[in-house]
């Protein structure tokens, strides 16, 4: 059965604002990181990793239990590179040790989208810090060297569809890979930490080509130092996904909504909210500022 959503007692709106509020001043503050991307794409980056290991087969998995807190899942070599967003969120959790870890870094994503202009991301606490037990085995998580009957046939255990899949992918504007941590490198100097629909754009405007990299690893390049991984790049070599691509390419507007939706999804699958009110959407800092 689904997890049932139990909120952190008496916690309404404003707490949880205040929990936004303390990760976005941290994120402004420390923005010399990872070259001065910031701290923004790596913890949108944990808030899909702890959710993206949900198996619907027998609801294993997912962001409900807060697991990646144990070495178990945080050691997943998928996972490389994301110990600085929980290393950045460990001061956020001891000032406010009322919220379960699965709260924690699902609204840590929705804070870092948010703060890089992305869409409003409605959010709906309640979820329940499980035990050691319950994290999920290590390979859960995407393999970057495949093509797009691949990503479909993976984002498959979710039940997400082709326009769910090309959506979710468009966050791959934010950010850059690192060779140490995936065996991908790049984009050089284009990395941005702004939600944007350029990934859609770069797909269909650059001419790539399929190079080694240092790693080994084959991956695409631009001669405007741009990348995509096999698996972007699947997405303009498969016919039904290619549609989405230049739906998204053309209209931003459609990229944030849909794009919102299937985030969403993807942080709730699992879970049972059906117990809570309505979700909430945070202000921005900037909507704040008095
Ligand atoms: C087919 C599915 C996917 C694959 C194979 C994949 C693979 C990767 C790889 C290899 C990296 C580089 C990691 C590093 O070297 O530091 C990366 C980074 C990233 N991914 Fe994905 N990803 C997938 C889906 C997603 C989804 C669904 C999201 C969010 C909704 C996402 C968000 C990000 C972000 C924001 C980064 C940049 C992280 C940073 O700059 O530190 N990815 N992804
Ligand atoms: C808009 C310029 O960025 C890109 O084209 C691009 C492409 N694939 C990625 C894959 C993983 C992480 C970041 C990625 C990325 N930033």
């Amino acid at each position: 059965a689904l997890h049932l959503a139990q909120a952190e007692d008496g916690k309404g709106l404003d707490d949880f604002q205040k929990v936004y509020n303390a990760i976005a001043e941290k994120l402004r503050d420390e923005d010399e990181f990872d070259g001065y991307i910031g701290y923004g794409p790596n913890l949108v980056r944990l808030s899909w990793h702890v959710s993206g290991t949900f198996d619907k087969n027998d609801n294993s998995g997912g962001s409900f239990g807060g697991t990646y807190r144990f070495k178990k899942e945080a050691d997943d070599p998928a996972n490389k590179g994301l110990q600085n967003a929980a290393r950045f969120l460990e001061p956020i959790a001891k000032k406010f040790p009322w919220i379960s870890h699965g709260d924690l870094y699902t609204l840590a994503g929705v804070t870092a989208l948010q703060e890089m202009q992305g869409p409003k991301i409605p959010w709906r606490p309640g979820r329940v810090d499980a035990d050691e037990k319950d994290a999920p085995e290590n390979g859960r998580l995407p393999d970057a060297s495949k093509d797009g009957n691949y990503v479909r046939h993976y984002f498959g255990r979710f039940g997400f569809s082709d326009q769910e899949i090309v959506a979710l992918l468009g966050a791959h504007c934010l950010g850059k890979t690192h060779l140490e941590n995936s065996g991908y490198e790049g984009p050089w100097g284009a990395a941005t930490n702004t939600f944007t629909n350029e990934f859609f754009v770069n797909l269909l405007n650059e001419n790539w080509k399929l190079e080694k990299n240092d790693a080994g690893n084959e991956q695409y390049n631009s001669n405007k130092g741009y990348m995509m991984l096999p698996t972007d790049y699947g997405l303009i070599q498969d016919g039904k996904f290619k549609k989405y691509v230049e739906k998204y390419a053309k209209d931003q507007d459609a990229f944030f909504e849909d794009f919102k939706s299937a985030y969403v999804k993807l942080l709730e699958n699992g879970i049972d909210f059906s117990k809570l009110g309505k979700a909430y959407v945070f202000k921005t800092l900037d909507e704040q500022d008095s």
